[in-house]
């Protein structure tokens, strides 16, 4: 674990000293747009027009927020477009790396670069941040395009949907504000949320991670009482971001992020909907628990310092949903 600090790697856990043992994220830096005709999106410069095999993406399949690109690109039919290196589960002193000794761990298959960070040099020799995945990767003009996950799922939603002819839409103009709402406190106390309880290095700050992580897990298991899905009666990105956090929670989050009050399977309606999206077409190919599994309990060492991964829990994810 570490971060770049211009341009050179320094090995150090995050700073809760300075903010009364709470983890606070850091934004993304990279904010550009793959659009259909190449203008500048919301954020950032213009220049990168959505092509077949021009973007790369870098992943870890332990990481929830790369898991919403890879399943973005499995809905939206771009597999054959978006070409994908996969790092190793194991994020330790020297951050993410390319070693392949884990099954699904494909190394760097653009470079053969050693560590992540590497990509993020190529593009900025001076960076100075925290080494995340997903990165969006630009073939054409040899630099990153995006390393944020939010904005990378609207982009695959439509951007390259004349090079696809996949016209579902996850983003529906009539739904935008409601999945904003849902977005904004989803983000905050149950995406982040298990991140600010399992790194808080006081009671205080885990207490106030805890606490609205379950009232909003108490809240969407109401909504999912009178909805199938969280915005109403159709899928949309907002329960894909919710989906890879849920995906994780009893395996990982319950235990080495302490945040046992429940777990998902516990929750009538959430357990539901979280298999009927694990089951919906091409999701289950994009989940790999033994990835998460080992990331969590091997990288963090002031947690887990024994890396013992535990035996449980025994879930079956491929049991029917029962919803319609
Ligand atoms: N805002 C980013 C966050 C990505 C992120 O934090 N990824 C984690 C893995 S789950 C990471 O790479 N962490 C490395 C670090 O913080 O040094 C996004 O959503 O794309």
């Amino acid at each position: 674990m570490g971060q770049l600090v211009e341009g050179v790697w320094k090995d150090e856990w995050y700073d809760t000293d300075s903010t009364g043992g709470e983890f606070k994220r850091d934004t993304s830096k990279f904010r550009n747009w793959v659009t259909a005709d190449g203008r500048a999106g919301p954020t950032g410069e213009g220049g990168f027009a959505a092509a077949s095999g021009r973007y790369y993406l870098y992943v870890s399949h332990a990481c929830p927020w790369a898991h919403r690109t890879m399943i973005f690109r499995a809905l939206k039919g771009l597999e054959e477009h978006i070409d994908v290196s996969v790092v190793h589960p194991e994020m330790l002193k020297e951050g993410w790396e390319f070693r392949t000794d884990f099954d699904g761990a494909t190394g760097d298959r653009q470079f053969g670069l050693d560590y992540l960070r590497q990509v993020y040099l190529k593009t900025d020799p001076k960076m100075s941040g925290r080494v995340t995945v997903p990165i969006l990767w630009d073939r054409e003009t040899g630099r990153i395009v995006s390393n944020e996950s939010a904005d990378i799922i609207r982009m695959f939603n439509s951007a390259f949907d004349a090079v696809t002819g996949n016209r579902d839409d996850y983003w529906p103009e009539a739904l935008r504000d409601r999945i904003a709402e849902v977005n904004d406190r989803v983000y905050d106390t149950v995406n982040n949320g298990v991140y600010k309880a399992g790194f808080a290095t006081s009671q205080e700050a885990y207490d106030k991670a805890v606490h609205p992580l379950f009232d909003s897990l108490d809240w969407i298991e109401g909504l999912l009482a009178y909805h199938r899905y969280l915005t109403g009666d159709r899928i949309t990105e907002a329960d894909w971001r919710l989906f890879t956090t849920i995906l994780r929670f009893d395996a990982v989050y319950h235990t080495h992020f302490k945040c046992n009050r429940q777990r998902v399977i516990d929750y009538p309606n959430l357990w539901a909907w979280a298999r009927e999206l694990y089951q919906w077409p091409g999701v289950a190919g994009t989940v790999h628990a033994d990835h998460f599994t080992r990331h969590y309990y091997f990288s963090h060492d002031m947690i887990n310092p024994n890396r013992i991964i535990p035996i449980g829990p025994r879930i079956d994810w491929t049991e029917p949903h029962n919803r319609g």
